[in-house]
C-alpha cells in the first residue's frame, strides 16, 4: 500500500488591531492567495485519491472474479491412504485410481490416513472434508436417550433375559466377567421375521444402560452410499467410541454380509469391502471399552458364516413371531392408552391373530381405533377389532402377500 500524502496545513489569518487599512488589505490578500493555494492542493490530492480508488475498485473486481472462478471449478473427492513427509497417496473416489501427490505444508500437519479430501484436476488437495458433516450424519441414526423400555416389549421375555446377559451385564457389570475369567460376548445377532421387535430390543437395552443408540441400516450402506460403505463402517465405530457408552445397531446386516455370490461385479466387491471393514473393526473390538454391538437380520439363512465366528457375532438370539400368550401381551401394550369397551377380550383377539407379528398387532390396534372414530365413538369395541382384521385381510389379499402392512 502506498502511503497517503499528508494534508496541507490550514492557513491562518492574523490581523493586528494596530494595522492600518493598507496593511490589513495586504494581509487579507496574502491570506486569500494562501487559501487558494491550499484549495488547489487539496483538489489535486482529491483527484489523485479518486483515481486510486477507481484503480483499487478494478483490482477488487478482478480478485472477486478470480475467487468465484476458483470456487466454482469442480473438485474431485479422494481418500488419503498414506502420508510420507511432503507426499501423500490418494485414492480417488469413483474410479479408485491411486496417485502420489505433493501436499502443501499448510495441510500436511492436518492430514491423517483415512481423511476425505477435495482435489483439483492436478490432484492437488484443496480442502480436507469434515466427515461429521457428510454421509456420516445421513447414514446413521443417533439417539442419545432412547425411550423404549423392556416393559414396552411383549412376548419376548426369554429374549430380553438373553440380551440383558449378553449386552447389559458387560456394560454395567464388567468385573463379573473378569472375576469369572471369561470374555463377554462381542456381538449379538438378533434374527427373526420383520416386525417382531428386534430394533425395540436394541433400543431398550440402550435405554436401560444409559447408552447412546447408534443405528445404521446395512441396505442403505450398499444402496445409498455407494463407494462409502467401508468408510462409514469405520466412522460408525469411531462415533461409538466418541459417544460411549454406546450401542451400535446394524439393521439388515444380511445386506453387507451375505454368502458370497458367484458373480464378480464391482457392486459385490464393494459389499465385500464393507463386510471386511466390519469384521476388522469387530476383531479389534475388545480394546474399545463401553461399546456393544447388536445386529439384526430376517435373512439368517443368507448370512456369510464368517461373521458368526467367535469374537464376532457370537451370540445368536432368535426373535420369532409371538405365540398366543405373546400376542395377548403385545395387544395389552398397544391398547393400554386406548379407551376400550368392556366387551374387548384381548386373549380372544390373540387366538384369532395367529401369525401376526408385533408390528401387525400394533397396526391392528390403531386400525380398530380408527373404526371407533369413524363411528363417532370414544370407546373401542370388539367389533372394531373384527372390522380392522377384515380390512387388513382384504388389504393383504390385494397386496398378494399373507400379512404385510408394515
Ligand atoms: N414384541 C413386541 N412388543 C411390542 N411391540 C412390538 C413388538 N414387536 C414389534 N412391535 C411393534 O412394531 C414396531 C416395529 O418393530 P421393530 O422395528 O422392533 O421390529 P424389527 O423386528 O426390528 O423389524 P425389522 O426387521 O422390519 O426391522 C415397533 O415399533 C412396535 O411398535
Amino acid at each position: 500500500m502506498s502511503r497517503s500524502p499528508s494534508l496541507p496545513d490550514q492557513p491562518t489569518l492574523d490581523l493586528d488591531p494596530e494595522m492600518g487599512p493598507d496593511e490589513r488589505l495586504a494581509a487579507l490578500e496574502d491570506h486569500f492567495a494562501e487559501v487558494t493555494r491550499v484549495h488547489q492542493e487539496l483538489t489535486s490530492q482529491l483527484d489523485a485519491a479518486r483515481d486510486r480508488q477507481s484503480d483499487l475498485r478494478e483490482e477488487v473486481d478482478k480478485l472477486q472474479r478470480e475467487n468465484e472462478a476458483l470456487k466454482t471449478s469442480s473438485l474431485y473427492l479422494a481418500t488419503v491412504e498414506e502420508i510420507a513427509d511432503d507426499e501423500v497417496v490418494l485414492k480417488q473416489h469413483g474410479n479408485n485410481q491411486e496417485v502420489l501427490t505433493d501436499v502443501s505444508p499448510r495441510l500436511a500437519d492436518k492430514l491423517e490416513a483415512g481423511d476425505r479430501v477435495a482435489i483439483n484436476d492436478s490432484f492437488a488437495i484443496q480442502t480436507v472434508l469434515d466427515t461429521e458433516k457428510d454421509a456420516r450424519a445421513q447414514a446413521m441414526e443417533i439417539d442419545s436417550s432412547p425411550s423404549v423400555t423392556y416393559a414396552d416389549i411383549g412376548g419376548l421375555d426369554s429374549q430380553i433375559t438373553e440380551v440383558r446377559e449378553a449386552v447389559e451385564d458387560p456394560l454395567t457389570n464388567p468385573e463379573v466377567f473378569d472375576t469369572v475369567g471369561i470374555e463377554p460376548p462381542t456381538g449379538v445377532l438378533l434374527h427373526g421375521p420383520p416386525g417382531t421387535g428386534k430394533t425395540m430390543l436394541a433400543r431398550a437395552v440402550a435405554n436401560q444402560t444409559d447408552a447412546t443408540f447408534i443405528k445404521m441400516a446395512g441396505s442403505e450402506l450398499v444402496q445409498k452410499f455407494i463407494g462409502e460403505g467401508a468408510r462409514l463402517v469405520r466412522d460408525l465405530f469411531e462415533l461409538a467410541e466418541e459417544r460411549q457408552p454406546a450401542i451400535i445397531f446394524i439393521d439388515e446386516i444380511d445386506a453387507i454380509a451375505s454368502k458370497r455370490t458367484e458373480s464378480k461385479t464391482s457392486g459385490d466387491a464393494e459389499v465385500q469391502r464393507t463386510m471386511m471393514q466390519l469384521l476388522s473393526e469387530m476383531d479389534g473390538f475388545d480394546q474399545r471399552g463401553d461399546i456393544s454391538i447388536i445386529a439384526a437380520t430376517n435373512r439368517f439363512d443368507m448370512l456369510d458364516r464368517a461373521i458368526l465366528r467367535p469374537g464376532r457375532f457370537d451370540r445368536l438370539i432368535e426373535v420369532p413371531e409371538p405365540n398366543d400368550e405373546g400376542r395377548t401381551e403385545i395387544l395389552r401394550i398397544h391398547t393400554r392408552e386406548m379407551s376400550l369397551d368392556d366387551d374387548v377380550e384381548l386373549a380372544a383377539l390373540a387366538d384369532t391373530t395367529e401369525g401376526y407379528t408385533g408390528a401387525e398387532l400394533e397396526s391392528l390396534s390403531t386400525e380398530a381405533g380408527m373404526f371407533a372414530i369413524r363411528d363417532d365413538r370414544t370407546q373401542v369395541r370388539m367389533v372394531d377389532f373384527e372390522d380392522a382384521m377384515e380390512k387388513i385381510d382384504r388389504d393383504d389379499d390385494t397386496a398378494g402377500t399373507p400379512i404385510a402392512f408394515h
